[in-house]
């Protein structure tokens, strides 16, 4: 299948996720603690669910990799491929039901996101990106408009920054005083990524720690909207060892190297 028919298809699996999450959050749930002492629902391991279950349907059995199953993920197939999910990324967000909390599916190619859908179900949005095909933004029932990146902020123009809402970092602070002047918006989950992908945003430093699946679908949204999605040290945030689940510190950027 090629990747824009894969993206369609993603993208509706990742909707079908969407309604399992919205069906939760219209009514009370419980909240459990996992190991690592963050926050699960049953909202999680629903959309886990369905996007398994959408996964599985599809021709070719490309193995699957979600923050709600890691035990027993070999790693990639034989193409050097695998899914990377977050079913419901920015859990506290859900659980402060303000809105800003996303389902997450990408597609990894030899360590790098070809494919990537971002779906937020509260706020009724959808950003979707593979190679080839581009980067597109979709409003409820709308036309998928395609996105593009602000480029490098005007020299002494404030820089537009979003950051975590629920994870401070203490060295963030520091960063921020070498950038310059400044705005900093909070922001929950994997939509910090598709604001600079859409131009809202011009940076979206992460100081702290985040984990492959909260950040794979959006890197290929931003990396096809023309950004970057980079460590510290400048090179391209990559996927290749999905046994080891964190991120380096990374930035994102709105404009070019
Ligand atoms: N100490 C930690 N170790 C690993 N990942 C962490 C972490 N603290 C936060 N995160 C990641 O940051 C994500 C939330 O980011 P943000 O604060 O930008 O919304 C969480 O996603 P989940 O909500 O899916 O658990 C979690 O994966
Ligand atoms: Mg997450």
């Amino acid at each position: 299948m090629d990747l824009a028919t894969l993206l369609d298809r993603i993208h509706n699996i990742a909707l079908d996720a969407g309604q399992a999450i919205m069906s939760v959050y219209a009514r009370d749930f419980s909240i459990e603690e996992k190991e690592d002492k963050s926050p699960l629902t049953e909202a999680d391991k629903a959309a886990h669910e369905v996007i398994v279950a959408g996964l599985k349907a599809l021709p070719g059995e490309i193995p699957v990799l979600s923050e709600e199953h890691t035990e027993g993920f070999a790693g990639a197939d034989a193409e050097s491929r695998y899914w990377l999910v977050d079913p419901l990324d920015g859990t506290k967000e859900f659980i402060k039901r303000n809105g800003e909390f996303t389902v997450n599916i990408a597609l990894i190619e030899h360590g790098k996101p070809v494919l990537g859908v971002v779906v937020a179900p509260a706020l009724e949005v959808s950003y979707l990106a593979a190679e080839g095909v581009g980067a597109f933004k979709v409003e409820g029932n709308g036309e998928r408009q395609p996105i593009q990146v602000a480029g490098r902020p005007a020299e002494g123009t404030t820089w537009r920054v979003v950051g975590s809402r629920s994870h401070p970092s203490p060295d963030l602070a520091e960063w921020l005083e070498q950038l310059g002047p400044h705005d900093m918006v909070p922001m929950g989950s994997s939509l910090k990524l598709c604001l600079v992908a859409e131009g809202a945003a011009d940076v979206y430093p992460r100081l702290g720690p985040t984990c492959l699946w909260d950040t794979g679908a959006a890197q290929a949204v931003v990396e096809q909207a023309g950004g970057r999605v980079e460590t510290l040290a400048g090179q391209p945030l990559r996927y290749s060892h999905p046994q080891e689940h964190l991120n380096p510190y990374f930035l994102v950027w709105g404009s070019p190297a």
